[in-house]
């Protein structure tokens, strides 16, 4: 069985909550307060402007030319591709500095944290942190899109849950999995069980981010 789905299954409770989250439900009916919206964008760009660094580190640690494609592919894929539609957002809120805004502390704490375990760890672990963050949208786009077709399609926010809904977002997700599962492959079943708490921490986070985007004080 893949490893990717072992670790999955061992968070699979929290990835249950995501979806039933008020955020993500109120995203799906359209009733989230545009304030919320934008603080989750703001912080949201923040968080992949840090996380492609993840990624970078991934890159320096990288034992081969094969390696280090797929890290330079994820790091163009965040700074390019999925920052993108936060930058749609951020213009339409009128948000023009967003840069020099501060990470609020849950995100900074989850970001310290990827950054300490891909500092500390070699791509196993630093794969083991990231992943949740890739997967798991991944996990909610198709949910909300299985379970309420009709309001994703009628929400005004139809667009950050279908990107990450669809197909070509799927394929993915999968190709991340299947390079990490070549990862994991020969590694002992110490290192592994290490693994699958590295990736139900930083699931973690991912609700604490949630949390953080929708709670009413700034
Ligand atoms: C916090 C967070 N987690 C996950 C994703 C999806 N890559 C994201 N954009 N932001």
């Amino acid at each position: 069985m893949s490893f990717v789905k072992e670790m999955i299954g061992h968070s699979m409770d929290l990835w249950e909550g995501y979806v039933s989250h008020p955020f993500l439900q109120e995203l799906t009916s359209g009733a989230l307060p545009q304030e919320k919206l934008k603080r989750y964008i703001v912080q949201d760009s923040l968080y992949l402007r840090e996380y492609a660094r993840i990624f970078a580190v991934g890159l320096l640690k990288a034992p081969s030319m094969q390696d280090m494609a797929h890290l330079s592919s994820l790091i163009s894929g965040t700074v390019q591709g999925e920052y993108l539609t936060r930058d749609r957002y951020l213009r339409e809120f009128g948000v023009k500095d967003w840069e020099a805004e501060s990470l609020l502390p849950e995100n900074q704490a989850y970001l310290d944290y990827m950054m300490g375990e891909a500092q500390r760890g070699e791509l196993p672990e630093i794969f083991a942190a990231v992943l949740p963050c890739m997967l798991s949208y991944c996990y909610i786009g198709r949910e909300l899109m299985r379970r309420y077709p009709e309001q994703v399609a009628a929400s005004p926010y139809a667009d950050l849950i279908q990107d990450y809904g669809s197909d070509s977002y799927y394929e993915l997700c999968r190709s991340d999995a299947a390079y990490a599962d070549t990862l994991y492959g020969p590694l002992s079943l110490e290192r592994k069980a290490h693994l699958k708490e590295i990736f139900r921490t930083a699931s973690d986070y991912e609700m604490k981010f949630w949390d953080m985007s929708y709670r009413e004080e700034m």
